[in-house]
């Protein structure tokens, strides 16, 4: 096996179970790590005890929610929400928040496009609030992961679609706690040249989300070649966590089986 440091996230995988049994499940497979997304709705206090008792560590969930990135009139509310993640992270000892270019509801459908803000002015407030953001994140030592979604099929009307875009902001912040999520699953579907990308940007690359294209399901049920994208990451000395933010095609024990395979 050549993934040493292997997250499920469990939103999606082992949702055979109620979402604290899940974290036992996750230990049992071989997990090091669990990820989720909204911490808002979860009972931090029992997650981290289920965590420090069963010896698993959170490896990341997401950083914002209501409020929109690239909308200047929210930037106040952005930042106080990422700051309380921020606090949430630092409780859980977790070092990686995922953040969006827009607010995602529940199922994560883009809740504004922003279609009134001129693109040139979306990347200069992500900018300005990431900016702020920065020492913040530097200080309480949790990087920050800006993501690019597909806008094809799950995240119709998000800003943030392409790596490039969202490794020009990063590399404006320049900060060694703002990096990128690269998700091979929405960026196989966006743009595709998955091993070439991961080579141009792997600077900037902080955290890695894998699930195959189409279905979104667990590696070999699709288009993509995991095994060469992983060694390309392992030749490039990627030490970073991949996150598995997948639905099983038929359950979890399956898929689990395969990831746990690579
Ligand atoms: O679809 C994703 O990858 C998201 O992070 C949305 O929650």
């Amino acid at each position: 096996m050549i993934i040493t440091k292997k997250s499920v996230c469990i939103e999606t995988i082992f949702t055979e179970v109620p979402f604290e049994e899940r974290i036992k499940l996750a230990k049992d497979f071989g997990f090091e790590y669990i990820e989720f997304w909204t911490w808002k709705d979860k009972d931090i206090d029992k997650i981290k005890s289920i965590c420090e008792n069963l010896e698993i560590k959170v490896a990341s969930f997401s950083g914002d929610q209501d409020f929109s990135l690239i909308n200047e009139q929210e930037s106040k509310e952005y930042i106080s929400f990422v700051k309380d993640s921020i606090k949430t992270a630092r409780y859980l000892d977790c070092q990686y928040l995922v953040l969006h270019s827009n607010a995602l509801g529940k199922n994560g459908e883009v809740l504004n496009p922003h279609h009134e803000i001129s693109d040139y002015k979306k990347f200069y407030t992500m900018v300005n609030v990431l900016k702020d953001l920065a020492p913040i994140a530097e200080e309480a030592k949790v990087t920050l992961v800006l993501e690019a979604l597909n806008t094809k099929i799950d995240h119709v009307g998000n800003f943030l679609a392409y790596t490039k875009d969202a490794v020009e902001v990063v590399k404006l912040i320049n900060s060694t706690y703002i990096k990128i999520l690269y998700d091979i699953y929405h960026m196989q579907i966006m743009e595709g040249d998955l091993i070439n990308t991961i080579k141009k940007y792997i600077e900037v690359i902080g955290y890695v989300h894998i699930a195959d294209v189409p279905g979104r399901h667990e590696p070999g049920t699709g288009e993509i070649n995991f095994i060469n994208v992983i060694e390309t990451l392992k030749l490039l000395n990627y030490n970073g966590i991949i996150g598995f933010e997948l639905y099983p095609l038929k359950d979890s024990k399956q898929a689990v089986a395969i990831i746990n395979s690579l």
